[in-house]
């Protein structure tokens, strides 16, 4: 596995060309497929279910897909995601009732489980279940939209949960979604980031790998 994982975020890509366009991503260079799962309840937009997760599978996508629930409740969405072929599943911890259960819930399917921190969101959520989750994703945009400006403040955020990360001795990712682009993705991995999740940063562009290697340029003069 990379040290650094390019997870592009299938929200700013064409809906009507989607398995096209994920086999383009992954062509260019992408490590893994961002899923982005919104309700118009946990967040003011609607977006794809499981079913069109199933279909990303049944059209020959065998990267990991990365499923980010913007949803509430969150429980009844899980089964369904595990079913339909998703790899890593992240959920809100205010989402959720339980946040323990349903981070069970995630491994018990087979998928790895993660939670993912607003920007206002503070990390103590992680403080008892850090056993219990391989990624942390911090937004760094109010999540609902592709398109938004990166907020500065994300950086101490990330520099917070890399030092929680490493006290804990647990494997865990650490990933930022939100205003990612070559330009910024440097510091951001400097600040401790380690997946990086970005949207219309790629699918805005018509060179996806030109888009992609720059980013790893950027990345290979951090570590
Ligand atoms: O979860 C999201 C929004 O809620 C998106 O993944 C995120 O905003 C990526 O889009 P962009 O890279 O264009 O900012």
């Amino acid at each position: 596995m990379n040290d650094f994982i390019i997870a592009p975020s299938i929200l700013s890509a064409d809906f009507a060309r989607l398995g096209e366009e994920v086999d383009n991503v992954l062509e260019a260079g992408a490590d893994i497929i961002h899923f982005d799962v919104m309700d118009n309840h946990y967040v003011p937009n609607l977006t794809i279910g499981p079913m069109v997760c199933k279909a990303l599978r049944k059209h020959g996508v065998t990267a990991d897909i990365d499923v980010h629930l913007m949803v509430k409740p969150v429980d009844r969405m899980i089964g369904d995601f595990i079913e339909a072929g998703a790899s890593i599943i992240t959920f809100h911890p205010e989402a959720s009732e339980h946040i323990d259960r349903s981070l069970q819930m995630i491994r018990e399917g087979g998928c790895k489980a993660g939670l993912v921190f607003n920007p206002a969101t503070p990390l103590h959520y992680l403080k008892h279940v850090m056993d219990k989750v391989d990624m942390v994703l911090l937004m760094s945009v109010n999540p609902g939209f592709g398109g938004q400006s990166f907020i500065p403040g994300t950086l101490d955020k990330l520099r917070e949960a890399r030092a929680l990360i490493d006290a804990s001795g647990y494997d865990i990712r650490l990933e930022v979604d939100g205003g990612v682009s070559e330009k910024n993705i440097a510091e951001i991995a400097r600040a401790g980031a380690d997946t990086f999740v970005a949207g219309s940063a790629i699918f805005g562009k018509t060179d996806y790998k030109a888009v992609i290697d720059a980013m790893r340029k950027e990345l290979s003069s951090v570590r």
